[in-house]
Parts: structure tokens; sequence; C-alpha cells
């Protein structure tokens, strides 16, 4: 029996730098998170001294330790032998890359098998889930008082565990006759919304799924293009009758605000950001929008028209069994700030602009 709810409690464990076990298919591993720990805990984890560290494969091929991996799977584990002299210094210099171009890295490091690949795949997906650096010590077959298995880490995520939670009208300066729809699941704090925009009219709605980006919603940053398109989003929405704008807490394309604002920092010393998610340790994109589909379904929505210009999103709802009849094209003017931004997107992403 899987159980989200101790998926939720190991997301808790490793943002207070405690030691959580993943259970996989082939083996468990025991896990002190490198960006919440600190050498007492690790003394305490790790009183051998032997443990080593597992990195992502993308992180592994930034720091050219990944020669034994695939970079081109960046979710694939890498473990890195402990020597005697790789301390928590030099363990949160592996981890981090803010500090890549600054600090000359000690070394030689060395990477080494992964039997328990499962687990380790799963433990750098906890650490996206849960906001952190993808990094941690391991004790391949070792203990910890908080256990859970991958099967927990999938039921954590799934969208079929949301339900709607709550419903009312919302005039928006865009759009008066608008209704809001909350959903939510037990364990994650997030809540997604659904916009319900216009009357049904008999045809399929018009559709924007939005991921959340607290810097360009809120704060109007002109490094991504996501505020014009959140009110552009609602007032095409509006024009043409009906429609649903899904407002995904999905922030930093699922890495979380901590992590983005680090690739942000990434970008300032000249990587742009795709590179910056790499050097991370994450995916490009890391959204699942069978959160979508689900909510849509919940709306009772089955074909859509899709306001976007990136094809992953028809795509993956259409995997999750949403009819996509129509991609719409949501290109807003760009300025100096996000051109690069958007010509990355173009020209590295797929999107079609
Ligand atoms: N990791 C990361 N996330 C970013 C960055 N810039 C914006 N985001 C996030 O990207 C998401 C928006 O996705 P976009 O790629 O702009 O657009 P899209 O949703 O894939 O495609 P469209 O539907 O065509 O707009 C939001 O969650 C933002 O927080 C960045 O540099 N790094
Ligand atoms: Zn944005």
């Amino acid at each position: 029996m899987s159980d989200a709810g101790a998926a939720a409690r190991a997301i808790d464990a490793l943002r207070r730098g405690w030691p959580v076990a993943i259970a996989g298919s082939d083996g468990t591993l025991a896990l002190l998170p490198i960006e919440t720990g600190d050498p007492v805990r690790l003394a305490a984890f790790d009183p051998d001294e032997r443990a080593p560290i597992l990195l992502s494969a993308g992180r592994a091929a930034t720091l050219k330790l990944a020669n034994q991996v695939d970079a081109a799977v960046p979710d694939a584990p890498v473990l890195v032998e402990r020597a005697s002299w790789l301390d928590f210094a030099t363990a949160t210099a592996l981890a981090d890359p803010q500090f890549d171009l600054r600090t000359p890295l000690k070394g030689p490091f060395h990477a080494i098998p992964l039997a328990a690949h499962d687990a380790g795949a799963a433990a750098l997906r906890l650490a996206r889930i849960s906001g952190m650096l993808p990094a941690y010590f391991v004790i391949p077959g070792g203990q910890a008082d908080l256990g859970i298995t991958v099967a927990d880490i999938d039921a954590h995520e799934d969208a079929i565990r949301l339900t709607i939670a709550a419903r009312a009208k919302l005039p928006v300066s865009g759009a008066e006759n608008a209704e809001i729809v909350a959903f939510r699941t037990p364990e994650s704090p997030g809540e997604h919304i659904a916009l319900l925009i216009g009357a049904p009219n008999g045809q399929p709605p018009l559709v924007r799924l939005h991921s959340e980006c607290l810097t360009g919603d809120v704060l109007g940053s002109l490094k991504c293009d996501c505020g014009p398109q959140l009110d552009a989003a609602i007032a095409a929405i509006a024009a043409s009758g009906w429609g649903i704008l899904l407002y995904l807490r999905q922030e930093g394309r699922g890495i979380g605000l901590i992590n983005k604002l680090r690739a942000y920092a990434l970008q300032d010393q000249g990587f742009d950001t795709v590179d910056a998610n790499t050097r991370l340790g994450f995916a490009i994109d890391a959204r699942d929008f069978s959160v979508a589909a689900r909510m849509l379904t919940l709306l009772g929505q089955r074909s859509v028209r899709l306001l976007t210009n990136n094809p992953q999103k028809v795509a993956q709802l259409e995997a999750a069994g949403i009819n996509v009849i129509e991609r719409v094209p949501h290109f807003l003017p760009t300025n100096p700030h996000n051109e690069r931004y958007l010509a990355t997107k173009r020209d590295r992403t797929g999107h079609q602009l």
C-alpha cells in the first residue's frame, strides 16, 4: 500500500535537514540532504565518513564527473565516491552551482556505480518536489527514522488525488463574469486554481494552462513573459465567449521558487535558462500537465482549444485523455530583458514562436 502522507512527512523532514530512507525496486538508500544538513548531522548520519554523494547526471556533467554516465538523462542518479578529504564544505560546493565559477573545486572525484537506481532517481525527484538542491549524502542499504517507498512519492504526485475544495464568483478586471474553483490534495500545500470565464456555449472552451511565476505574475518581472501572458489569456478567453484559465502551482517549471531564483543567479553569470537548470541538476522542464487534465476532467471538459506556444502542453494533455482540437498561439511582444529567454525557448525547448 502506498502512502502519500509518508511522502509529505519526508518532504518536511528533508527541509529540516533530517535523514530519510527511500526503498525502491532495486534497493534502499538512507539519505541526508546536503542543502539543509550540516557537519554535526553528517557525523551522526555517517560516523565512518564513508557515505558517497548522490547527484543528478546533469550536475555531474557540469562538474565533468560524468564521463561514465549519460548526461542526456538529467534525472539519472550519479554517486560520487567519498574520499577522506571530501568534507561537508566540499560536498556543498558539489551540490550548489552558485560558486562554480569562483571557487576551484578540489578533486579528483570519482563517479561510482549506483545499484539502487530507482531509489536514487526518486531521491532526486523528492528534492525537486521539496524545492531543494538535488544532492545528498547516501548510505546504500541504510535505514532512517523515517522510511518511505518510491510508490509513496508516486502517490503523492498522482493528480487523481485532486478534488474540488471550493468555488465562488470572482469578477476580475479582465473578465467580470468569472468563477474561481480551487483544487487540492490532502498533502500538497499549493492549491491549484481554475478561473471559469464567460458562459458555456456548447463549444469546447478556450483554455490556458498558466504555470505559477511569482516574479512575473505578482512583481511584474521583465525577465519572462508570464505576467503579460496571464493578462492576455484572460482577455482572449473573455473575448472568445467562454473558457478556462488554469493557474497551476508549478513555479519555476516545477523546480520551485528558490531553485528558480538560483537559476536566475546563474543567468546573471551568463548561462541561459536551459543550462542554468542543468547546472542545478534539474530537467529543463519538470512540469507534469496531467494535473491540468485532471482539473479539466473534474470541470467536465474533455475537449479544448489550447492557448499555448508549447507543444509539450498539447502532447501531455492529449496523453492524459484531453482532446486538444486546436492550438491557439499565445505570443506577446518582447522587451530587452526577455529577448534572450524567449529566443532560448524557441531554439532549445521547441516553443513555436
Ligand atoms: N526554471 C526556470 N523557470 C522559469 C524561468 N523563467 C520562467 N520560468 C517559469 O516558467 C514557467 C512558465 O513557462 P513558460 O516556459 O514561460 O511558458 P510555457 O508555459 O512553457 O509555454 P507557453 O504556453 O507557450 O507560454 C513558470 O512556472 C515560470 O516560473 C527560468 O529561467 N528558469
Ligand atoms: Zn515568468
